[in-house]
């Protein structure tokens, strides 16, 4: 023990803030909470009902969420991507989105959303991918308390609900839940760059 301090007192005085230090320092600080992450695109593609959903609503990823865009990319393509669009105080709905390039303009918050002249999705959506501030593994969320995933998805009790989170998002407590708050059956870390 003693011995392992001199040598990173030595350390640290042959090589003080150089470069070398620092990327040591940052490696173990993303091995800490990176090792959350198992087989992200896997785990999603493992989702109950997933392979055979018709539609299925995800999010475009914001600054500090998991970049899932490889996940939209393969939806849009096989034409059952929805992605949201903020419409009132926590109000929101889901439309069908088949180009990421064309179908989108910045919204809401700065979030990528659906164009004007998309048509409302009105059918049934058997899965969410669902963003968060906070998640923890007992499927609890926390969101920005807008309750716009809230109210939503209390219309669709029998969705498989998927919370994606980054590693920074995972909270070591279960989240306080008030009754309105929608558990996930599931949370998948992903990172938040790739
Ligand atoms: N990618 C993504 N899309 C999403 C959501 C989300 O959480 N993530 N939403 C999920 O509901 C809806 C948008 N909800 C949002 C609600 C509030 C703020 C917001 O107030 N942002 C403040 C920061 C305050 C805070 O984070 O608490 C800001 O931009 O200044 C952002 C998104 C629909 N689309
Ligand atoms: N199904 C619902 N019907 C009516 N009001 C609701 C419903 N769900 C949430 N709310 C209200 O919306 C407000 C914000 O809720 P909450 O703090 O749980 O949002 P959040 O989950 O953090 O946000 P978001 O879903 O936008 O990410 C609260 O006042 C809550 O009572």
């Amino acid at each position: 023990m003693a011995a392992s301090i001199v040598i990173v007192i030595l350390v640290l005085l042959i090589f003080g803030s150089s470069p070398i230090v620092e990327m040591i320092l940052k490696m173990r600080r993303m091995k800490k909470g990176d090792d959350i992450i198992k087989e992200p695109w896997q785990e999603i593609h493992d989702i109950p009902g997933y392979h055979d959903a018709r539609n299925i609503a995800a999010f475009y990823p914001m600054k500090g969420e998991p970049n899932i865009m490889p996940i939209l990319e393969e939806l849009a393509t096989e034409g059952r991507l929805l992605l949201p669009k903020c419409e009132g105080d926590g109000i929101m709905h889901f439309y069908k989105i088949a180009n990421l390039k064309k179908d989108l303009v910045k919204g809401h918050y700065g979030i990528m959303e659906p164009r004007e002249g998309i048509e409302k999705f009105e059918g049934d959506i058997p899965v969410f991918l669902v963003p968060g501030v906070k998640f923890n593994w007992d499927g609890s969320r926390q969101g920005h308390g807008k309750g716009y995933y809230d109210r939503f998805l209390a219309k669709y009790p029998n969705a498989f609900k998927a919370g994606i989170m980054t590693p920074a998002q995972l909270s070591k407590e279960p989240l306080e839940q008030k009754e309105t708050d929608v558990k996930m059956h599931t949370v998948i870390a992903c990172r938040e760059k790739y």
